[in-house]
């Protein structure tokens, strides 16, 4: 599959040699919608916000996980800008500053704003910290029915399936964790990440507690949520720190979030709300774009740097049958950064490929490793690889790309290989972060869910209830990602219904082995063997 190269604007004029990239194959689409599809009435390319009677109600532009809102004063919707809502909360809602009680900050332990105690709940996958964490890590990510997702028929096998999955995967991402030092650094970071967080919010006077929630390893969500309770909070910012929705990520943790919030009587209470993605966000774009351009320099010749934006892949069956935003999102990132480069006179040609694809399934496409070497072929010669869907390095970043694609671009004829760094803990995004969280804080819990208005509408910023209720409305069965299979007597379903029936079998024979529990102990028919 050819990859969509974007050809650079003409080069400026330099002594460099230029080999000039093949002309733009395809085209990241700024103006692609994603599939999960609003009611027409409310799907509007405008942004706009909702006031009514002292507190805001929001609706999504195109899409029910963006963090637009639609508005609306007393004689009806208007039009303003993304939720920049200092201004928007001056106007018609809950002031910000109202709320900010500066004092408190020299005495209480949980900060108040006003009458409430504030938390942000940073959301992430979490790593393995040493080796012998590797197989249990991996198994709860298996485990996760969003990330190996079975026919309601056969749930009773995710459990056992993971126990399968993980212990076949255990040794290739262990010799991975290995050569990163022995475990991922993602807690370390995200904690930082947090720490930071929390600072810029205090010096922009809003004094807040910072929370990290782990989707599959330590700190899980729900001890962080349990510091929630003990602190008393009681208005919650989710930040998932994923810039882009995808359903095996940020949507997962607020599925998860869900269930431990709809059986809990202080967290019903409690109100909250979710910015699900921020890949727009003015200044998420600028701190990605100056690493771009910091990294440009240190090549001989910049312009003729292709820049090469590298995603963790998703199952295609995720976006083409399940309605994931999350290619749209993508594309739509990659535009925005390119936009900005442009602005400031950085025309270079560039890609976006996905990568980390596991399992026998079909993933987002063109991947990462094919690109890499179809780009040597077509005579690039320097390479920037921009890993776009991480704010942390990890395993990903450090060993993936830096070893594996490092080594198979300086095969494949690429001389020339840079890479920018995740953005960890860089003050302009860590500021832009706080300032998504202060400009959500008049939302949070304007939904109530006892608002018939509000559950009228679609809200991109929304309670976790309402926005998987908004993304399941839409969304179609999503078939198994790693272990897909067709049914019905197509050859390729006839393949793999036989492959299918073959692993369940064998995995119901290991399992009755491995735990000496199961139909044929039941049966007494495998004692026999005994
Ligand atoms: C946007 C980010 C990510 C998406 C989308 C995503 C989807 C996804 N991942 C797997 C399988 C694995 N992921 C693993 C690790 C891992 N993945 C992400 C991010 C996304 N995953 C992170 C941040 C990490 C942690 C890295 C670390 O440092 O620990 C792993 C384990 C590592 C390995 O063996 O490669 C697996 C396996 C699937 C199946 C999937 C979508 C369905
Ligand atoms: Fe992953």
């Amino acid at each position: 599959m050819n990859s969509p190269i974007h050809a650079p604007s003409p080069p400026s004029s330099s002594s460099c040699s230029y080999n000039r990239p093949p002309p733009c194959l395809t085209h990241a689409s700024r103006n692609f919608k994603s599939p999960l599809l609003l009611p027409q009435a409310i799907r509007t390319s405008q942004k706009m916000y909702r006031c009514s009677g002292g507190h805001v109600e929001t609706s999504s532009n195109t899409n029910p996980l963006k963090n637009y809102v639609v508005g609306k004063n007393t004689s009806g919707w208007f039009e303003t800008q993304p939720l920049v809502s200092e201004q928007l909360a001056k106007r018609c809602l809950l002031p910000v500053e109202a709320l900010v009680t500066p004092t408190v900050q020299d005495f209480s332990d949980t900060p108040l704003i006003g009458d409430d105690k504030i938390g942000v709940l940073l959301l992430n996958l979490g790593g393995p910290e040493t080796l012998e964490d590797v197989q249990p890590f991996l198994f709860n990510l298996f485990a996760d029915p969003d990330i190996i997702r079975l026919p309601r028929l056969f749930s009773f096998l995710q459990k056992p399936l993971a126990k399968f999955v993980s212990v076949l995967r255990a040794p290739k991402s262990k010799e991975g964790y290995a050569s990163i030092g022995g475990g991922s650094p993602l807690r370390r970071i995200t904690d930082a990440q947090a720490e930071e967080l929390r600072k810029s919010l205090w010096a922009k006077n809003v004094p807040s507690k910072v929370y990290v929630g782990m989707r599959y390893w330590h700190p899980f969500t729900e001890e962080a949520i349990e510091q929630i309770k003990r602190d008393g909070i009681t208005k919650l910012v989710v930040l998932p720190l994923y810039p882009q929705f995808s359903i095996s990520t940020s949507g997962s943790s607020l599925r998860l979030l869900e269930s431990i919030f709809r059986d809990d009587e202080y967290l019903v209470n409690m109100q909250h709300t979710v910015i699900p993605s921020w890949y727009q966000r003015e200044g998420y774009i600028n701190a990605m774009a100056n690493l771009i351009e910091k990294e440009l320099k240190g090549f001989d010749c910049p312009e003729k740097v292709m820049i090469f934006f590298s995603a963790h892949g998703v199952p295609l069956a995720y976006v083409e049958e399940a309605g994931d935003p999350y290619k749209a999102e993508m594309e739509e990132c990659v535009d925005l950064i390119m936009e900005e480069l442009e602005k400031r006179k950085i025309t270079n040609a560039y890609t976006l490929a996905y990568q980390s694809r596991v399992g026998p399934v079909e993933w987002l496409k063109p991947y990462t490793d094919e690109t890499i070497v179809e780009l040597g072929k077509k005579g690039v010669k320097s390479l920037l690889a921009v890993p776009i869907s991480f704010v942390s390095e990890h395993i990903e970043t450090l060993e993936e790309i830096d070893v594996e694609y490092k080594e198979l671009a300086l095969n494949s004829g690429i001389e020339k290989w840079g890479r920018v760094p995740a953005l960890g803990t860089e003050p302009t995004f860590i500021s832009d972060l706080a300032d998504a969280v202060i400009e959500s804080l008049p939302y949070v819990g304007a939904m109530a869910a006892s608002s018939l208005e509000a559950r009228q509408s679609l809200v991109p910023l929304g309670s976790v209830e309402e926005l998987l209720a908004a993304y399941d409305s839409q969304r179609r069965e999503l078939p198994p990602p790693v272990l897909v299979w067709e049914w019905g007597w197509t050859r390729s379903a006839e393949t793999w219904n036989g492959r299918a029936a073959m692993l369940a079998v064998l995995l119901l024979l290991f399992l009755e082995v491995t735990t000496g529990e199961g139909f044929l102990h039941q049966w007494g028919i495998l004692p026999l063997f005994r």
